[in-house]
């Protein structure tokens, strides 16, 4: 079976040492990366236009690299029949060497070419943009990765001069404004068709703003060497992206001998009078994701009415204080049996904040062995006991807090930074981190980080994270190891999602639906 590559995801420091190191210890020439880069967005440009010859391009060049892949492409669609029209805002002398050569070239060939097609604008104002012709595709290779604080004059105008343009627009690397790192706007920013980046996927692109500016994003492969990109991706800040060949790769099979015990039998903690809806959507998706047996604990005087929704699941009562939590010991009793037989543990959806049912959850986690994922009111009761994930996460649990959930666990947090502080926290408790979210991010105990390549605002719908929680335990307890299990969750149950949306938009999905599309997706994305 061929292995299958997640997708670097880089800060901009990580792509500059990319550049870097492959220009300087490899000893390939930028010129030449620019080249490739350049080329690879014309074909961009060109597969958008449909057919080149005779159509507008509308090509805005600023004076670093990020101009030059402009200057590169502009050249390659005139080769092909294109009418250019590039734009500089700076004199050669002020160009990066690399973007100043391919100026040049240009300069050259307008000079040369009698067809005049190929048109260069230096704009001193913008005055002079009132006179381009209305082009079929406007090029954004203003700034790439070297933007470094809130859009200056005249660019800023240049941006807002784009996003009034009719015709789509091609961002180069990255929509100029965009803060390649974070996915903030810096004062003003491109809305792009299409981005088309350069060496890898940059982080900006897939947080905060990102998807909504970058529209399509096409990555280049110009010539930096994977085992550089690995390397760099190591620095903080950086991430990876699964794709559906790795999901395919990690995805448990169910064997052809299997029985309901060796397909893996889940525990799921979950349920309170005020709850009975999550105990369902998780423990069905733990029995939906292929988890052989799936086994819901329950306080006692919620089992018959989860009796009447459940018919796979089976149930188990536990006892109540008169208080009205559940009660430690008495549920010990009961559960420290299945506790031996099962093989992946859920605490949470549903439980409510009852101070007994708090201690006896932080009992149960100090008590089992178990790979154990813990949600909603499982994080509850560990808020002001981060200690206990410390002392006994060992890498064999699943946080899978939203935002409210994780702040209220770790104390405020920068989220604008949440590839790093996922990072930090999932490092310092020792734990695979699930911080929900669009998208949604994975950190696991050695650093690393993943971003969820699937999803969509249908998942903005009560009970998708009890769904999630009971797909992060059901691949667990088929063995998954629970690293591999949180971003497998994440991606297959927002493929199921992408497949609602498909078909029926965003707005009237229901937890439950992503389970009527879960078989499909399995079978037809997954090869399940
Ligand atoms: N050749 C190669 O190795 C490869 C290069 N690649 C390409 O290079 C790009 C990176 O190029 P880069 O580093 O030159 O930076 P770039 O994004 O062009 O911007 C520099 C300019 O931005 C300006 N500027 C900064 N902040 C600003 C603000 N707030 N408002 C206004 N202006 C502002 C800054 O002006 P200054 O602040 O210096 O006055 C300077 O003029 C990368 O995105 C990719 O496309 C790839 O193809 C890979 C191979
Ligand atoms: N399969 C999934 N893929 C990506 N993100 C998901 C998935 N399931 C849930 N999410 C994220 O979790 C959020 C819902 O979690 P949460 O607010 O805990 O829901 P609830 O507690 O109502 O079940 C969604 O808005 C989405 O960002
Ligand atoms: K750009």
């Amino acid at each position: 079976m061929p292995e299958a590559l997640p997708e670097p995801v880089l800060t901009a420091r990580a792509m500059r040492e990319a550049d870097r190191r492959t220009i300087e210890e490899l000893g390939l020439p930028g010129r030449v990366l620019m080249e490739t880069a350049g080329r690879g967005a014309a074909d961009v440009a060109a597969r958008m236009l449909g057919t080149v010859a005779g159509r507008t391009v509308v090509c805005l060049c600023g004076r670093g690299n990020n101009g030059g892949d402009g200057f590169v492409l502009a050249r390659v669609l005139h080769a092909r029949g294109a009418r250019v029209h590039v734009v500089t805002l700076a004199d050669v002398s002020a160009m990066s060497d690399d973007a100043a050569a391919n100026y040049r070239l240009l300069e050259q060939l307008a000079a040369a070419d009698a067809s005049g097609r190929l048109h260069l604008h230096r704009l001193d104002a913008l005055v002079g943009l009132d006179h381009l012709p209305p082009a079929d595709l406007y090029v954004d290779a203003l700034l790439g990765t070297g933007l470094s604080s809130p859009l200056r004059s005249p660019i800023r105008e240049l941006v807002q001069w784009l996003n009034e343009r009719a015709a789509p627009v091609l961002a180069i690397d990255i929509p100029t404004g965009l803060d390649s790192d974070t996915g903030e706007v810096l004062g003003a920013a491109v809305a792009a068709t299409r981005t088309v980046t350069m060496g890898a996927l940059k982080v900006g692109l897939l947080l905060g703003e990102g998807p909504r500016l970058c529209g399509a994003i096409d990555v280049i492969e110009i010539g930096i060497p994977r085992h550089v990109l690995e390397q760099v991706a190591r620095q903080p800040g950086c991430a990876w992206r699964a794709t559906d060949a790795l999901i395919r790769q990690w995805l448990p099979r169910r064997a052809h001998d299997a029985h309901k015990y060796s397909a893996g039998m889940a525990l799921v903690v979950a349920g309170s009078r005020e709850f009975t809806g999550a105990p369902v959507m998780a423990a069905t998706a733990a029995a939906r994701i292929g988890a052989g047996y799936v086994l819901c604990a329950c306080p006692s005087d919620v089992r018959p009415i989860l009796a009447t929704k459940l018919t796979e699941v089976a149930l188990l009562g536990l006892p109540e204080t008169e208080r009205g939590g559940i009660d430690q010991e008495d549920a010990f009793d009961v559960l420290d049996g299945w506790l031996e037989r099962a093989r992946a543990l859920l605490v949470g959806p549903g439980l409510g904040r009852h101070p007994d049912t708090q201690r006896f959850v932080r009992a149960l986690l100090e008590r089992t062995q178990l790979p154990t994922v813990i949600d909603a009111d499982g994080l509850n009761a560990l808020v002001g006991f981060t200690d206990l994930i410390r002392e006994h996460a060992q890498g064999r649990w699943i946080l899978t807090p939203h935002t409210g959930e994780f702040r209220r666990l770790a104390g405020e947090v920068d989220l604008t930074r949440r590839i790093e502080v996922v990072q930090e926290y999932a490092r310092a408790w020792g734990c695979v981190l699930l911080l929900k979210g669009m998208p949604s991010v994975v950190g696991w105990p050695d650093g690393t980080v993943w971003i969820n390549a699937t999803g969509n605002p249908a998942l903005a719908t009560a009970g998708t994270g009890d769904v999630l929680a009971g797909l992060c335990v059901g691949l667990v307890a088929q063995g998954l190891p629970p690293a591999q299990a949180a971003v497998c969750a994440l991606h297959v149950g927002g493929a199921a999602a992408d497949r609602y949306a498909a078909h029926y938009g965003t707005a009237s999905m229901m937890a439950l639906d992503l389970l009527a599309h879960l078989p499909v997706v399995l079978r037809e994305r997954f090869d399940r």
